[in-house]
């Protein structure tokens, strides 16, 4: 089993730990670094996992997941470029942030991967996509896939499509939180008690969500499963169509991948490459 040091234990970071763990993962084997000590006490009392300094953990730590927001980036490179060694194995979860940022900075020949998970982790529900950079050989994916496959779901992408996955299903989640939110929200305008609307959405949620996954068919099969002739479904798509929900989502999504895209460009050696993403 390897031992795995997250870099920045937020929201993120945790969902990894709490989720290897759920897996089995022992905590002997898992270590954090975190900037706010307060935050590391909570996790440490949560967890039992061990707060580590910087250059313990890239010292213990067979795989480092980097975890910080992509604009804290430089100062934790700062830190850890002079201790990663091409032995271990580096694995970003930074939005945007593209493998060879990570090359330059470490020994030559250091392994990185890049990922995009989502939150969902938590619960051991993740998707997560996986992109080898220069070094990174069969072997060290397969690594990265065994860690986050018993967190979720992976898949293996090329480098050029991380933007569009951090846009789908990195901030995915998000998407179908603000919903459930909206529509527990209709819930409450019909007069609905919260508790019980926020019962009968959530519920049909994991309810659509466990037929898109088990079911054969494609969700327009299944919308038009609910949506019955001169029924009650209809006046409801009606609107959403009228309100142009299908194009905000697209929107939505595309300005997601740009500023991906835009977070990447400010990193690269040559910015200008991040226009053709
Ligand atoms: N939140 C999400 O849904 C997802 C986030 N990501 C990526 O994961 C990364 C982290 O995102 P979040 O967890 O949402 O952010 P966050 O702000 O919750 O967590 C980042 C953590 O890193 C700590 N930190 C910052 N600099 C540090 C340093 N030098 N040493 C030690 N700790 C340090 C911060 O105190 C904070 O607790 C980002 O790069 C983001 O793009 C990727 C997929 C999904
Ligand atoms: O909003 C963000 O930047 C991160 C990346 C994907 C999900 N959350």
């Amino acid at each position: 089993m390897s031992t795995i040091a997250v870099l920045g234990a937020g929201k993120i970071g945790e969902s990894l730990l709490s989720g290897l763990i759920n897996a089995g993962h022992a905590t002997e084997k898992l270590l954090f670094t975190e900037r706010y000590q307060q935050r590391a006490e909570e996790l440490t009392e949560r967890y039992g996992v061990r707060n580590a300094d910087v250059a313990e953990a890239v010292e213990q730590a067979d795989v480092l997941v980097v975890s910080v927001k992509p604009q804290d980036i430089d100062p934790l490179l700062e830190l850890i470029s002079p201790l990663v060694t091409p032995e271990k194995l580096v694995v970003t979860l930074c939005a945007g942030l593209p493998t060879e940022l990570f090359e330059r900075r470490f020994a030559a020949g250091t392994p990185v991967v890049r990922v995009m998970p989502n939150t969902p982790m938590l619960v051991g529900e993740a998707m997560s996509a996986v992109s080898a950079g220069t070094h990174a050989t069969e072997a060290h994916l397969e690594t990265v896939e065994e860690m986050l496959g018993s967190v979720g779901r992976v898949v293996r992408i090329p480098e050029n499509q991380q933007d569009a996955v951090t846009a789908l299903s990195g901030s995915g989640p998000a998407y179908f939180f603000y919903l459930v939110e909206a529509m527990i929200d209709a819930g409450i305008l019909l007069g609905l008690p919260r508790a019980v609307a926020g019962e009968l959405v959530v519920q049909s949620a994991v309810g659509s969500a466990a037929m898109l996954r088990e079911g054969e068919g494609h969700p327009v099969i299944m919308r038009e499963g609910v949506t019955s002739p001169g029924g009650t479904t209809i006046s409801g798509v009606r609107e959403l169509e009228k309100h142009g929900v299908r194009a905000a989502l697209i929107d939505a999504i595309e300005a997601a991948h740009s500023r991906s895209v835009e977070l990447g460009a400010k990193h690269r050696a040559d910015p200008s490459e991040g226009d053709e993403d």
